[in-house]
């Protein structure tokens, strides 16, 4: 039983492909026909997607799909699933990549957990250790700070690399880069103290997306036992399929 997953992002789409239960092969791609031909061509007995795309984006993904036979099965945000008790009212307004991340990291974390989605927007999740979404946080992840400088201003431009660290800047890229790092870092931080406030207990700290390595290095030493799980969302994906067999969630 060949099971293909989807987490389909605001940059790119991560993929894997799981034999009962059991990786055998994943990794980046966009989602242009070509590139869908090629996750087609490993002939999936069901296609399970996590999508944050526009309605638009999703119904071209199942028009290319079912060319080839395939028909996507959306997984979205619901109430509760696999010990994760959603905050959101409404629990479909919620982008799925941040639910499936926090059932992922919850089901390794039950004493609670911060979880990081570090991409092109940067979420911050609080599960407490009953389970319940404590809230959360939407950021603009570092791709988009940066560019939302360059893009609204006359003179925040630069073209050199700048240096990857929380030091302070003394040329643009440094001051607009360094800044971005300085806001990721300090809004788990400061999560975390939240997070500790609220509940009593210092949680652990999973992190994910293209930025989660770069965050954890620059937290330097308050990063020690924080986690990097770069399937995160995949994992919390798997679960949800596993509870939705299960006639749960
Ligand atoms: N090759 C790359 N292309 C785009 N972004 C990248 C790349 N490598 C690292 N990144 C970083 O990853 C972030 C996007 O993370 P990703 O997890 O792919 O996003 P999403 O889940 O939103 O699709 C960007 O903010 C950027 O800083
Ligand atoms: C916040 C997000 C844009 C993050 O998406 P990503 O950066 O991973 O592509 C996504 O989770 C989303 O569209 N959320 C909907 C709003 C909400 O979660 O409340
Ligand atoms: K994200």
């Amino acid at each position: 039983m060949l099971s293909l997953q989807l987490d389909v992002g605001n940059t790119a789409t991560k993929w894997r492909l799981m034999d009962r239960g059991r990786r055998v092969n994943g990794g980046r791609c966009s989602l242009d026909a070509e590139s869908l031909d090629r996750l087609a061509s490993l002939s999936p007995d069901e296609l399970w997607v996590a999508s944050v795309a526009s309605d638009q984006v999703e119904a071209q993904l199942c028009r290319d799909f079912q060319r080839h036979g395939l028909k996507p099965e959306f997984v979205r945000a619901a109430n509760e699933c696999a010990g994760v008790r959603n905050s959101y009212a409404e629990p479909g307004k919620m982008g799925v990549d941040r639910w499936l991340a926090m059932l992922g990291a919850y089901r390794a974390h039950p004493g609670g957990v911060v979880v990081v989605d570090a991409g092109t927007a940067a979420t911050i999740d609080l599960v407490a250790p009953d389970g319940r979404h404590i809230g959360g946080y939407i950021l603009p992840g570092f791709r988009l700070m940066c560019s939302s400088l360059t893009g609204s201003t006359g003179r925040v431009r630069y073209d050199n690399a700048a240096e990857v660290s929380l030091r302070p800047g003394r040329q643009t890229a440094d001051c607009v880069e360094g800044a971005a790092w300085l806001a990721l870092v300090s809004a788990v931080s400061g999560a975390i103290e939240q997070y500790t406030v609220a509940e009593g207990v210092v949680p652990d700290v999973v992190l994910t997306g293209g930025d989660a390595q770069v965050i954890a290095g620059l937290a330097g030493s308050r990063a020690a036992g924080w986690s990097i799980v770069e399937e995160l969302v995949l994992d919390g994906l798997q679960l949800a399929v596993q509870a939705k067999g299960s006639g749960g969630g």
